[in-house]
């Protein structure tokens, strides 16, 4: 059975008007490894840790700013917006379609909230605590191409034409303002559609991006911006020590003009300065030492890389599976083609190899977590391919090979196909990463050995259930299991409103 919304009634909850409070016994394990009578043993005590929460339940109006806003993934998810908050319906040749959210975790999935007279009862993800509106979202953003969003729409070729046709009014009045360009950092290809670009030095450039920020703040008047990249996907950034291996020293070479400073960092650095959230969905190496350097000092929320959309979503499930049930991976091979300008500009190496990184290391903790079926070290054969075919557009095709190892020297080929609009696919994830990075500006806690109420560490490590490559804290470790990451999430937010994690032992019925 569904229901809308629910209330907590605990005593380890308490509802104000302008807060939730909770208190949560955080049960986890303490590991050591003792000598017990002349033999060294591995002894694991179960440990309670009490955790205060509290929410701050204002709901902020919220402006979305987007790097990269006039690309396929940018005028999707405005134009898919606008038609959920207007209520449009278009024709499509099978039937008349409404706008919906289905892709959005926090707008479209559920969570068990227990049983009631023998049935399972679920209610909305978002109804666990307060939450930005998508509907409310105030859109605005950069891009190096000048082209309005209506116009982009149609560049994108996403959206069936009677949905164009009705979003265009909305849309056409929407420009992005001239954005960072350096064509050192993405494909060559990209260069005809630079025509709206910031010039100056590079700390010239990062001034106009705050500016930018304050005067769309100030025009919107939105309560709060979160700042989020979905323009190409750049190479790496050489990382050079007395460059960008500190915050001090990558905010003298940013004075000093130095080359090697991306433009994704540049925002970066940007956002930091502004306490702006910034959320990185491509999968280069925006965050270099010194940024999440200067991102620690500020206490500014940065999260990424990569939206985990489709082929490494998947990834992350069956691996998962087959790792968690004993059955050893030993070949997997990805390939993709598509056709839409993220495409053309993944065709050169150097940006190929940004996204072959993120979309190679997804398997690394599962591989890591068996080592019944692999030895130290070993790894699967794993191959990665992205070809770009003009032809069908935004219209990923993938296709997975999964080969391993069953009992007895047995071997398994899973073979996938998985063709989509890669954008209609992001463009939700988009619109969790920013949710979700609003709402956790919002949750202090602390725990019992703490002094005082703190936010989330600034390496948003909760978004990572979005990114294909989770940015953690360093020292952390990297979870990439798509389970594991979901349930991690619910859980936390579970914990704020003192509802336990769940289990799924549903006891009562065994
Ligand atoms: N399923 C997906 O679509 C998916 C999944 C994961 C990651 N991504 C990443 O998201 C990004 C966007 O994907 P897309 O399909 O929208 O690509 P796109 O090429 O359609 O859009 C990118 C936009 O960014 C603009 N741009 C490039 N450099 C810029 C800069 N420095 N400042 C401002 N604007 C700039 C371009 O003009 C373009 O309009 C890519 O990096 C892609 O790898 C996409
Ligand atoms: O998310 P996912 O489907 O694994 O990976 C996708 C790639 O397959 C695609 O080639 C690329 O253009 C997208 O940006 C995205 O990264």
């Amino acid at each position: 059975m569904f229901i809308e919304n629910f209330k907590v009634e605990s005593p380890n909850v308490r509802y104000t008007e302008t807060e939730i409070l909770s208190v949560y016994n955080y049960e986890t394990t303490e590991l050591v490894h003792e000598n017990r009578n002349g033999t060294y043993q591995w002894i694991v005590k179960p440990k309670s840790v009490k955790y205060e929460f509290k929410t701050d339940t204002h709901v902020p109006k919220l402006g979305v700013m987007l790097v990269g806003w006039g690309g396929n993934n940018g005028s999707t998810l405005t134009g898919g917006v606008i038609a959920n908050r207007e209520g449009i319906s278009w024709a499509t040749k099978d039937k008349i379609q409404q706008a919906n959210y289905f892709g959005s975790l926090t707008q479209a999935s559920t969570i068990r909230v227990g049983s009631f007279q023998g049935e399972e009862i679920y209610a909305p993800f978002k109804s666990l605590l307060p939450m930005v509106n998508p509907d409310d979202i105030v859109f605005g953003g950069w891009d190096i191409s000048n082209m309005n969003l209506a116009d982009a729409m149609g560049r994108a070729k996403v959206f069936d034409i009677d949905l164009q046709k009705q979003l265009r009014p909305y849309m056409e009045s929407m420009v992005p303002l001239p954005g960072i360009y350096d064509p050192d950092f993405i494909a060559a290809n990209q260069e005809e559609r630079a025509n709206n670009v910031i010039k100056g030095t590079k700390k010239e450039q990062v001034l106009q991006i705050i500016k930018d920020i304050k005067e769309f703040k100030a025009a919107t008047k939105v309560d709060r911006v979160v700042v989020l990249w979905t323009a190409n996907t750049e190479r790496y950034s050489n990382l050079v020590e007395g460059l960008n291996d500190t915050s001090e020293n990558l905010l003298a070479a940013l004075d000093r003009n130095e080359a090697e400073i991306s433009p994704s960092t540049l925002y970066a650095i940007a956002c930091v300065m502004e306490n702006v959230p910034f959320i990185n969905g491509s999968p280069q190496n925006t965050f270099v030492p010194g940024l999440i350097d200067f991102a620690i000092e500020k206490n500014s929320l940065i999260g990424g890389d990569d939206f985990k959309s489709g082929q490494t979503k998947m990834k992350s499930v069956l691996v998962d599976f087959l790792v968690g049930a004993g059955i050893k991976p030993t070949s997997i091979v990805s390939y993709n083609h598509l056709g839409n300008n993220d495409g053309m500009n993944l065709s050169a190496p150097q940006t190929f190899r940004s996204k072959e990184i993120s979309k190679s290391n997804v398997v690394d903790d599962m591989v890591n977590s068996n080592a019944i079926l692999f030895e130290p070290g070993e790894h699967p054969d794993h191959v990665v391919v992205i070809k770009y075919v003009p032809y069908v557009g935004d219209s990923k095709r993938a296709m997975d090979e999964y080969t391993s190892e069953i009992f007895m020297g047995g071997k398994n080929t899973i073979v996938l196909h998985n063709t989509c609009e890669d954008s209609l696919l992001a463009a939700p994830i988009i619109l969790d990463l920013v949710l979700l990075a609003e709402l956790s500006t919002r949750i202090q806690f602390k725990a019992e050995n703490e002094g005082k109420f703190h936010l989330f560490h600034p390496v948003a490590t909760i978004l990572s259930y979005l990114t294909k490559a989770p940015l953690v804290p360093p020292g952390t470790p990297v979870v990439n299991a798509l389970s594991k990451q979901r349930a991690m999430l619910e859980n936390i937010l579970r914990a704020c409103v003192g509802l336990a994690p769940e289990n799924n032992m549903i006891l009562e019925y065994k």
